[in-house]
């Protein structure tokens, strides 16, 4: 199916330039965030907070296993990766383009990490989730796009050019 999946670590810019990237093309957008605080009825934090880091996982790859679309950039939560089921799913669905962003970059634009719902076990840093999860990226994408250093404008003309240089088999 001919969705465009963004994957990577919470901060990378999957939903801010997915919306973009949707709009460029004439997608669709889908943020699956979303789709779980929907499911759930509660929001992702409290999800976190209240039932522990295993049911939210559960919780998300329930949510991921039920997106049937085409024609849709989807932005996945960074965790998806976690569990086979839904990264197996994305990768069902479409091309998965993972936006690389360095630690350093990163821990810059997440000044609200205990408010936006990061899966972290107790204990962790986000420095361990990016040398755990980084590895998982890289095995799961299509397509890696360098996204340090650029505007959101410059990111969305990275991806779009990896789609079409992979498009032409170049
Ligand atoms: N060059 C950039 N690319 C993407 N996001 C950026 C950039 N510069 C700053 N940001 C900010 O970083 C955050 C990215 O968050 P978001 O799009 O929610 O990422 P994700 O969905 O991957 O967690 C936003 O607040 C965005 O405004
Ligand atoms: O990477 C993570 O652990 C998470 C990232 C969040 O989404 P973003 O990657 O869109 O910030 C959200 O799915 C969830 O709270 C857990
Ligand atoms: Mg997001």
């Amino acid at each position: 199916m001919d969705n465009i999946i963004l994957i990577g670590m919470p901060g990378s810019g999957k939903s801010t330039v997915g919306v973009l990237l949707a709009k460029t093309l004439g997608y669709g957008f889908l943020d699956t965030d979303l789709t779980i605080q929907q499911r759930e009825g509660a929001l992702l934090q409290e999800i976190l907070d209240q039932r522990g880091l295993e049911p939210f996982l559960d919780a998300e790859e329930a949510a991921i296993c039920s997106v049937e679309c085409t024609g849709t950039v989807i932005a996945p939560g960074g965790s998806a990766v976690c569990r086979e089921g839904a990264i197996g799913h994305l990768k069902e669905l479409g091309t998965v383009v993972y936006l690389r962003v360095s630690l350093e970059a990163l821990e810059g634009r997440l000044n609200n990490m205990s408010t936006r719902g990061i899966a972290l076990s107790p204990g962790q840093t986000l420095a361990d989730v990016y040398n755990y999860r980084s590895p998982l990226y890289e095995k799961y994408a299509d397509l890696t796009v360098d996204a340090d250093g650029q505007t959101l404008e410059e990111t969305v003309a990275a991806v779009l050019r990896a789609l079409i240089a992979r498009r032409d088999g170049e």
